[in-house]
């Protein structure tokens, strides 16, 4: 919020510390306009790349522990917060457990995902819907989704 791109820096940095994940590749930071509650800072997202021993379950309770160590306050759905790490995909797997459905249910609507995930696995396939990262990305509009590579820093 004062520092987003700190706040991300952050978080992968503990995620580079966590037990049974290794963390492999991460994106540029995107400035992206925000999506649902439009009333907000525009934010900071990137897109992060690992191989995990932790089963999903596992490794989402540990990226809701460091949400919580960085003091993510909950304060309504879709507003401003501290830092929001969620699970893109797990492999190719299908994942749905309650409080858990990967492929992320909303990753193919959003280009502050499908922009720096296409930088790291562009022909990476969705499982569910069949087709590739990249073509995804071509088939949605920038419509109130503005998208702008964070060049300095
Ligand atoms: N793939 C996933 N990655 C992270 N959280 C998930 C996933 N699937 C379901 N959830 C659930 O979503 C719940 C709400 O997450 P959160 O409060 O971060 O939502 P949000 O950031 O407002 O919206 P969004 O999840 O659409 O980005 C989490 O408690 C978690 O149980
Ligand atoms: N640009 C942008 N908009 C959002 C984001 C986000 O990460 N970036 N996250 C949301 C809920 O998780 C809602 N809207």
């Amino acid at each position: 919020m004062n520092n987003p791109h700190r706040m991300c820096e952050e978080a992968v940095e503990r995620l580079s510390g966590l037990e049974g994940f290794q963390l492999k590749r991460v994106s540029s930071w995107y400035f992206t306009e925000p999506v649902g509650y439009r009333e907000q800072a525009w934010f900071v997202n990137g897109v992060a790349e690992g191989s995990t021993l932790l089963a999903p379950l596992q490794l989402l309770e540990n990226l809701q522990k460091i949400e919580s160590e960085m003091g993510r306050v909950r304060d309504f759905k879709w507003g401003p917060r501290t830092v929001d790490l969620d699970i893109l995909f797990y492999g190719d797997e299908i994942v749905e457990l309650p409080g858990l459905t990967i492929p992320h249910p909303e990753l193919h609507r959003r280009r502050f995902v499908l922009v720096p995930l296409c930088e790291l696995v562009p022909e990476l396939r969705h499982p569910v819907l069949g087709i590739t990262v990249k073509e995804l990305l071509t088939g949605i509009s920038e419509e109130g989704q503005e998208v702008r590579k964070v060049e300095y820093l």
